[in-house]
């Protein structure tokens, strides 16, 4: 649906964006991030056919933008960060002049309109003067213009910024629901946002892509490791020894009142010569509650019979379940288990706020 090849834009000799290469499936709803400044305009604004790339290629859906403008244009809608809208003119009036802007059959225009009022919840304010419109309502009008001339592709700049929380849950919900006709590049400052209705996030940084990625796969290609915070009841040094016994646990970290502490891999390979013994010991104890012999130490005020880790696996397996029934079968009960994971906003300020770079051919 769209192409982007080795993008640039210089501005005066300062640059815009650099080497900006990535495409889009029909179908996608793709979340653009990145820091003030980061390029997300620019690159938005050359997609839409608005600035002239300084190096590189666009294509909407296998129209070259800089071959036949108008008609790839016409396969694009956009809703730039202020939409641009005409404050005298009533709704009606101004989806009329979209929609001969936009060289939508007359015919078809009546209804054609009619649909996107209804779609954007408009109804009712077709006469209403723009000006008087609330925020919510002027972005939802903005997206009205947007997708008037039923475009396949849909570029929307910061379309929830400077609304209240309400409009932004509802232009979220429209947006989703535009995703199921359109293809969607949206750009955006507020992380919860890409995980709530996006199926792939491309992150920019000093004018260059430096993760493209779906939103569930991030953590394993930021090197993530399966960690999982586990409280469980039981002495401590006989519950990391258990946890040790689990071939898959590449380390186990206490995290109570004391700091934390790793066990090293050394104390992996003693605890599994030591399984059997453990095995033997959970059979001796036949039932009995571990938790409530006296070998228990308190945790940060010696009151709690509970200890907390942080258990981390080899290559990336999902240890949970052995977690739990190696615990069951010693009878130390878990608590609290809890699989740790990089939030995105720890993975954009991981890509964002490295030193500047220095380019080399700048
Ligand atoms: N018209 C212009 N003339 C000169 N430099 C510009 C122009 N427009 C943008 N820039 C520069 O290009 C770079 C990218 O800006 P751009 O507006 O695309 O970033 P952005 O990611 O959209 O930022 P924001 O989140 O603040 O809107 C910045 O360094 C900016 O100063």
């Amino acid at each position: 649906m769209l192409e982007v090849k080795q993008v640039s834009k210089l501005y005066e000799n300062q640059r815009g964006v650099h080497n900006i290469d990535f495409s889009m499936q029909r179908g996608e709803i793709v979340g653009f991030l990145g820091p003030n400044g980061a390029g997300k305009t620019t690159t938005m604004r050359m997609i839409t056919g608005y600035l002239n790339p300084t190096h590189g290629q666009i294509q909407v859906d296998g129209l070259s933008m800089a071959d036949h403008p108008k008609k790839a244009r016409r396969k694009i809608g956009y809703l730039p960060e202020t939409p641009p809208l005409y404050p005298e003119m009533t709704v009606q009036s101004y989806l009329n002049f979209i929609a001969n802007l936009r060289d939508v059959p007359v015919r078809d225009q009546k209804k054609r309109i009619s649909d996107v009022i209804g779609k954007l919840g408009l109804d009712g304010r077709e006469r209403q003067v723009i000006r008087g419109l609330s925020k919510g309502y002027k972005q939802r009008l903005g997206l009205a213009q947007a997708i008037v001339h039923e475009p396949d592709l849909l570029i929307l700049d910061e379309p929830t910024s400077g609304l209240d929380p309400k409009q932004i849950i509802e232009i979220r919900q429209l947006i989703h629901e535009l995703g199921e006709k359109h293809t969607v590049l949206l750009s955006t400052h507020i992380l919860p946002e890409i995980n709530a209705i996006c199926n792939r996030v491309l992150i920019i940084n000093q004018g260059r892509v430096v993760l493209d990625e779906q939103p569930e796969n991030l953590g394993r290609t930021m090197g993530e490791t399966f960690e999982v915070s586990l409280e469980v009841k039981g002495p401590r040094e006989q519950v990391i020894e258990q946890l040790y016994g689990i071939a898959t646990v590449a380390s186990v970290k206490v995290q109570d009142g004391e700091g934390t502490a790793e066990k090293t891999a050394e104390a992996n390979s003693e605890a599994m010569n030591d399984n059997a013994i453990y095995a033997e010991r959970d059979v001796a104890n036949d039932g009995v509650n571990h938790a409530a012999s006296s070998e228990i130490k308190g945790s940060v005020d010696g009151t709690s019979e509970s200890v907390r880790l942080l258990v981390t696996s080899v290559e990336h397996t999902d240890i949970r379940e052995a977690l739990f029934y190696r615990m069951a079968q010693a009878g130390y009960p878990i608590l609290e288990m809890k699989r740790e994971s990089l939030s995105l906003e720890d993975i954009f300020l991981k890509l964002t706020t490295d030193e500047p770079e220095v380019d080399a051919d700048a």
